[in-house]
């Protein structure tokens, strides 16, 4: 298609900061602690991150996007998350979705994925960048023991392959969610996974849309560890980092016919190593900062663009062990609390990454 026909769809692009998040961090501009400076708050506030649409609600903001966008001239790309899907998040419960596979689901979510076809195509010439459905085939390679995963693989799949064909447009570059180092690195985990992105990227007719990969989405992995060692946390896995797990799962999908390029959330793993107690530990972890910035220039022919897809500052889950969707790793020594729902501003978290940004803000 003709945004992808160059390869790299961010090569030579801007990236566009939402003003969804820019209202957010103004908004806690007032209320930052002493000694937070309102001036790095408001520069990140011009850092792009990507827009969730985390409920069919939130679809018609892509309209605001494009006439904002409009503004920057040249050539931009608006990103934005795809993530609704009927048992979403189904090995955890903070971020359970709208759609349930018993409660007819399958269709819903694809009126929602109608609407976000609609928007794009709206748009014209507007190029979009979509990371698609965080962590659901992730699930699919190692919560098959989890009822809800179980009970939603099949439409997983299909609606993905659907999904997909649905959304190959010349204005769209996609990107699968592919979970990250620490999840489908490990020996155990590598070869389904390839098996699974391959058979999914097959299924929906090998769409020219589809780019490859987006790696640590809503995660704290380090692109490269600094000094090379692994932190003790990833115990006997030695792809302990995104460009070890890129290089390792690249090359599989290739050969079995997807040739995947990847795209890294670096947007909370500016402090290494983290302080997780344990490496599977996701939620609102505590000492993180914000990481390396966005950019196409990665050093990676395989890495398209360093990213930041989980938007700082939004919540991972709440700590609130009578709320609804309360997940226990939200409860961890190593998360941060209290915490909000998931996709709610939480101040003293947006705070910490400020704090501990490296590079520094
Ligand atoms: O050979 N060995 O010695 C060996 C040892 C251990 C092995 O087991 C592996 O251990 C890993 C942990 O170390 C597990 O990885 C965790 O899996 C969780 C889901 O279950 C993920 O959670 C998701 O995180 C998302 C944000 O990233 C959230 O948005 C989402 O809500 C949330 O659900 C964690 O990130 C991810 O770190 C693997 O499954 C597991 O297979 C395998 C082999
Ligand atoms: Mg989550």
């Amino acid at each position: 298609t003709a945004f992808l026909a160059g390869g790299n769809p961010f090569a030579g692009a801007s990236v566009y900061a939402n003003t969804f998040y820019s209202k957010r961090v103004e908004a806690a501009i007032p209320k930052l602690a002493s000694g937070l400076s309102a001036d790095k708050a408001k520069a990140v506030a011009k850092i792009p991150s990507f827009f969730w649409m985390d409920k069919l609600e939130r679809v018609p903001e892509i309209a605001n996007f494009v006439a904002d966008a409009k503004k920057m001239g040249g050539n931009v790309v608006i990103p934005l998350v795809v993530y609704d899907l009927p048992n979403r998040d189904c090995a955890a419960l903070a971020s359970n979705g709208e759609y349930s596979v018993k409660d007819g689901g399958a269709e819903k979510y694809k009126g929602y994925i109608k609407a976000v076809k609609d928007q794009i195509v709206a748009a014209g010439s507007q190029k979009f960048v979509l990371v698609w459905e965080p962590d659901s085939l992730a699930n699919l390679v190692t919560n098959m023991n989890e009822q809800k995963c179980q009970e939603a693989a099949s439409a997983y799949k299909e609606l993905t392959a659907w999904g997909l064909k649905e959304m190959n447009l010349p204005n769209v570059a996609i990107y699968l969610d592919a979970g990250h180092a620490g999840w489908l690195g490990w020996d155990a985990n590598l070869g389904p996974a390839a098996n699974l992105f391959a058979q999914i990227y097959q299924s929906a007719g090998k769409p020219a849309a589809v780019r490859g990969l987006a790696t640590n989405v809503a995660n704290y992995n380090a692109f490269k560890f600094p000094g090379g060692a692994c932190p003790s946390y990833a115990e006997s896995n030695k792809v302990c980092d995104e460009s070890r797990y890129v290089n390792k799962l690249g090359p599989m999908l290739k050969q079995k016919g997807f040739p995947a390029n990847f795209i890294v959330d670096t947007g909370r793993s500016g402090v290494q190593p983290t302080k997780q107690q344990k490496w599977g530990n996701w939620c609102n972890v505590i000492g993180t900062g914000f990481g390396p910035r966005p950019t196409a220039n990665t050093g990676d022919a395989l890495v398209d663009a360093f990213v930041w897809v989980k938007p700082g500052g939004e919540c991972d889950g709440t700590s609130d062990r009578s709320a609804p969707r309360f997940d226990a790793h939200c409860d961890s020594p190593d998360a941060l609390k209290p915490a909000p729902q998931a996709g709610e501003w939480y101040q003293a978290y947006f705070e910490q990454l400020l704090q501990n940004a490296n590079p520094p803000i």
